[in-house]
């Protein structure tokens, strides 16, 4: 049986690093600021940016919630991006996607200050990490919170065979870059793989980012494989699965991320340490 990868623990360790951060920054006259823009009332994302400003709040920062309807037009919003980005008070700014189809992503991504880029989606932190840069920057949370899983599990991803299902600009993309700055082969499979399942047979770790419930079983992963579920899919019933068949992938992994309480909570916890690593980031130069 698979061990199980308590992403809530990690995340949980990983906050109280963060509040003690917090702390230090704010003895040196610096609280650490992140603003969250929502546009529309999609029900998920009104909850994961409450969650967020909560968390936020609970860490000790300066936290903003700016909501804005629907029909907000492109300048509106551009507008109070360049307020933020403007706003010394604050240090990260976080759009929740998905944006309404009117309002192009990238325009508004390209907007966000790269230095304020806490979710690590512009393209000039895009390309420092596709470049291996080895200054500071941030980087997409999702994968950055996977990387140090996989660290805490002593799980070393050094020579490992990885193959990463879903090649969005979220998670797959800057996942694979990642992996590869730390010295893993890596393939990233999707829809129009031939052969996905003799690369998924190889793996080492897998990594399921592609929004279908229960996708990946266990007769497609080599046995001791770690696996890693990204997927957050609510079932009528109102039940959290992911994109892996937990119960019957745990037969043949050695580890695995339950759904919830996996990367969930890391993304999250993941956002607030990179909030703080942009306030302090912001301080080295002045
Ligand atoms: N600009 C932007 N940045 C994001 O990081 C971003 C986004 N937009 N849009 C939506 C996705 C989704 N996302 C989640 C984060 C945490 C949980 C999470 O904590 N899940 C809990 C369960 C929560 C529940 O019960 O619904 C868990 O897996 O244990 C889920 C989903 C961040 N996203």
């Amino acid at each position: 049986m698979a061990k199980v990868i308590d992403g809530k623990q990690i995340a949980s360790n990983l906050n109280q690093q963060t509040a003690m951060r917090t702390q230090t920054l704010i003895n040196r006259g610096i609280t650490p600021g992140l603003a969250v823009v929502l546009v529309g009332d999609d029900p998920a994302s009104v909850i994961y940016t409450r969650n967020k400003s909560r968390q936020a709040n609970r860490l000790g920062f300066y936290s903003v919630l700016k909501k804005y309807p629907a029909e907000v037009s492109e300048a509106t919003l551009l507008g109070e991006i360049q307020k933020l980005n403007d706003d010394p008070q604050i240090h990260g700014i976080l759009v929740q996607s998905p944006l309404p189809a009117h309002i192009p992503e990238s325009r508004v991504i390209e907007a966000i200050a790269p230095q304020k880029d806490v979710d690590g989606f512009n393209p000039v932190n895009v390309g420092k990490l596709y470049t291996n840069d080895q200054t500071n920057y941030p980087v997409a949370c999702t994968p950055r919170g996977i990387m140090t899983m996989l660290e805490t599990m002593d799980i070393d991803v050094t020579g490992a065979e990885v193959a990463i299902i879903g090649r969005s600009h979220l998670v797959g993309k800057p996942l694979q870059s990642l992996m590869m700055n730390h010295d893993a082969t890596v393939t990233i499979l999707h829809h129009a793989s031939q052969d996905a399942n003799y690369y998924l047979k190889h793996a080492d770790i897998v990594v399921v980012a592609v929004g279908k419930p229960q996708f990946l079983k266990a007769n497609q992963v080599k046995p001791g494989a770690v696996v890693i579920d990204v997927g957050i899919n609510r079932k009528p019933n109102g039940h959290l699965v992911g994109d892996v068949d937990y119960d019957d992938v745990s037969s043949v992994a050695s580890a695995i991320t339950p759904v919830p309480g996996g990367v969930g909570p890391m993304t999250i916890a993941t956002l607030m340490q990179q909030t703080v690593d942009l306030a302090e980031w912001s301080t080295n130069n002045d």
